[in-house]
């Protein structure tokens, strides 16, 4: 018997892909029940011929809710998995969930590296697994209902904006900080209103309160400068004050402010165990040239009372007070409001401290008609650089001579008139012999541009004035035959040596000699056709006259020169560039003769 038939085994019936709509309603992760229902009917089939849409399925037209179900249903998200891809746009959505809906993890590819999805970011490096339309969209705003597309959180507008609007009310709270601000409080509010419209910038770093300077800065009245801790003033343009921030208030730095103790304090007696009472500090200026008109605006902006700038030429005394320029001198530069040129002896008769400022040669002259009218007891300035003719005689001794007992300083160093009136950096050296003279007086001279050192070496100071302007005549010879460089700094320093021999001799210290007046006015004379008596020694070079070299202009060290020499041999001093000078001024000796006669002089070493 055959055996019976087995019934025919039924093959399984072939499984029916799900619809797309159905596959990619699956995909989606209703939010709520009410969403879920609707996507239940959607599944529904639609009645037929009538066309109509489920109810809950998108209508046609119909703009898609943002990150709802109609969007995500739509046909352009609802993309099929790409071939050999694990997972396309929108699988990972839910990964790994149990029971979720959502795809597993991508498998491990080889080497234990896992597949990045299309939709996962990338690590550098991983193979591009994804067409650029199948990477989501980044969300732009709102809670992301997909945690693993969420490229990092970001912080919603309101919260940013209330912690600024905090920052800021910080700042405009009424305390230390913003009482009194004035317009610095309008600013903030201003600003504030820009940060809550989303304009304006942050403040550079919220977290911080202001800091406490500038707040102070804020509160601080302004006012006029004070450089040296005097009372508001005005300040003339051209004042070294006022080109530093004149009308803003800047608290002095200590080097002024100890100035300005310095100068408040009454001059030490005059000649101490001479019987002389305490000077006060009232600056006079005698002589009304480029020099002295410098120095009396300079002592104007150093101090609080008038300072009286006597000129011989009454003339020009009431012109230059007329039109607060000395014309002739010093054009171009306006006088301090409280320079008063005067051509009255009188007007010098409250100064305490008085500058001499007229040519050497005619220094005794000047102290002997105006001393009568000085107080005996004032501090004579000596600023003129020069040795006298005939009496060979320095500035202190001649003073000495037309004065004596009034206490005395000197004043020297390398100081273009027209760079100290136009408010140039300037360092100069004071000397008295009481160093706290020489103190109080520096202080007063000095500003913000010109510093004055202090010295109790007088007569070095002295000699580095008159004989640089010597020496500097030499350099300017040089220069003007067109003998080079090397030649105009081989007589620089030769010059100093000489410079440095006698002053020796004459009993000042080498120190100061190396310093600003010696070294430093040295280099300036000799090298800069701004000195009259560089420009007096360059136009000898070039073969002019004597009598006429010196342009009309004063250069004392053609005036010096002869006297400067004498000093030398009398203290057995060899000074062979100033004899040069001393006979080229006197027309004795040729300039080619002189340069022979230098340089054919014996070897010997270089200190001797
Ligand atoms: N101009 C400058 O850059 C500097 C000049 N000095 C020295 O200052 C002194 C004066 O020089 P500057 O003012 O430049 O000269 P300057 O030629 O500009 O003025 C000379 C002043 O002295 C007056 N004067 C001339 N003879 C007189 C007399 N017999 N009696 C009264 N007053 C007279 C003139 O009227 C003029 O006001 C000189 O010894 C000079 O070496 C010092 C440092 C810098
Ligand atoms: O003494 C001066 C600079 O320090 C002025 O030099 P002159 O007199 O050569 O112009």
């Amino acid at each position: 018997m055959p055996a019976p038939l087995a019934p025919p085994r039924r093959r399984a019936p072939a499984r029916r892909r799900p619809p797309r709509l159905a596959v990619l309603a699956r995909r989606l992760r209703p939010h709520s029940a009410r969403q879920r229902q609707r996507r239940a009917v959607a599944r529904e089939p639609r009645a037929p011929g009538l066309g109509q849409p489920a109810a809950g399925a998108p209508r046609r037209g119909a703009r898609p809710r943002r990150g709802g179900a109609g969007r995500d249903a739509g046909p352009r998200r609802a993309r099929p998995p790409l071939p050999g891809v694990a997972g396309a746009a929108g699988d990972a959505r839910r990964p790994g969930r149990p029971g979720g809906r959502g795809l597993p993890p991508a498998p491990l590819a080889a080497g234990g590296r896992r597949a990045v999805r299309g939709d996962e970011r990338r690590p550098v490096g991983d193979a591009v697994l994804s067409r650029p339309q199948d990477r989501p969209r980044e969300p732009r705003r709102g809670p992301c209902p997909r945690p693993a597309l969420r490229p990092r959180r970001v912080r919603p507008v309101g919260d940013r904006d209330a912690g600024g609007i905090l920052r800021l009310r910080r700042l405009l709270a009424p305390g230390p900080a913003a009482a009194g601000r004035g317009r610095a409080g309008r600013r903030g509010r201003d600003r504030l209103a820009a940060r809550s419209r989303g304009l304006g910038p942050r403040p550079r770093d919220a977290r911080r309160p202001p800091r406490p300077r500038r707040r102070l800065r804020a509160l601080r009245p302004r006012r006029g400068r004070r450089p040296h801790g005097g009372p508001q003033r005005r300040l003339a343009p051209g004042d070294g004050a006022a080109r530093h921030g004149a009308g803003r208030h800047v608290r002095p730095s200590r080097p002024v402010r100890e100035r300005s103790a310095a100068a408040a304090r009454p001059l030490p007696p005059a000649g101490a165990g001479r019987g002389r009472g305490v000077v006060t500090v009232t600056v006079a200026v005698v002589g009304g040239g480029a020099w002295g008109t410098a120095l009396a605006n300079a002592a104007a902006a150093g101090q609080e009372g008038e300072v009286v700038l006597w000129m011989r030429d009454a003339a020009a005394a009431r012109d230059a007070a007329r039109a607060r320029e000395n014309a002739r001198y010093l054009p171009g530069v306006p006088l301090h409001p409280r320079v008063r040129p005067s051509g009255e002896a009188g007007d010098l008769a409250g100064a305490g401290a008085v500058l001499l400022v007229v040519p050497a040669q005619t220094l005794r002259g000047v102290l002997g008609t105006l001393r009568p009218a000085l107080r005996p007891d004032a501090t004579l300035v000596i600023c003129a650089k020069g040795i006298e003719r005939g009496s060979d005689a320095f500035m202190t001794e001649v003073a000495a001579a037309v004065a004596p007992g009034a206490p005395l300083a000197v004043l020297s160093g390398p100081s273009f008139a027209a760079d100290v009136a136009r408010g140039l950096p300037t360092a100069v050296t004071l000397a008295a012999a009481e160093p706290a003279r020489a103190a109080a007086l520096a202080g007063i001279l000095s500003g913000p541009a010109l510093r004055v050192y202090h010295s109790g070496d007088l007569r070095g100071v002295e000699i580095g004035g008159a004989a640089k302007n010597v020496l500097a005549i030499a350099c300017g010879a040089v220069v003007g035959r067109g003998l080079g460089e090397s030649a105009r700094a081989a007589l620089v320093a030769r010059s100093f040596a000489e410079l440095m021999r006698f002053a020796r001799a004459c009993g000042a210290r080498s120190e100061t000699l190396m310093g600003l007046s010696g070294l430093g006015d040295l280099v300036l004379s000799a090298s800069s056709a701004q000195s009259r008596n560089f420009a007096f020694g360059e136009r000898l070079g070039r073969g002019a006259d004597p009598g006429e070299a010196a342009g009309g202009k004063l250069a004392e060290g053609a005036l010096t020169a002869a006297g400067l020499v004498a000093l030398a041999r009398r203290h057995g001093v060899e000074m062979p560039v100033a004899e040069a000078v001393a006979a080229l001024v006197a027309g004795t000796l040729r300039l080619d003769d002189a340069i022979a006669a230098l340089m054919r002089r014996p070897l010997r070493g270089e200190d001797e």
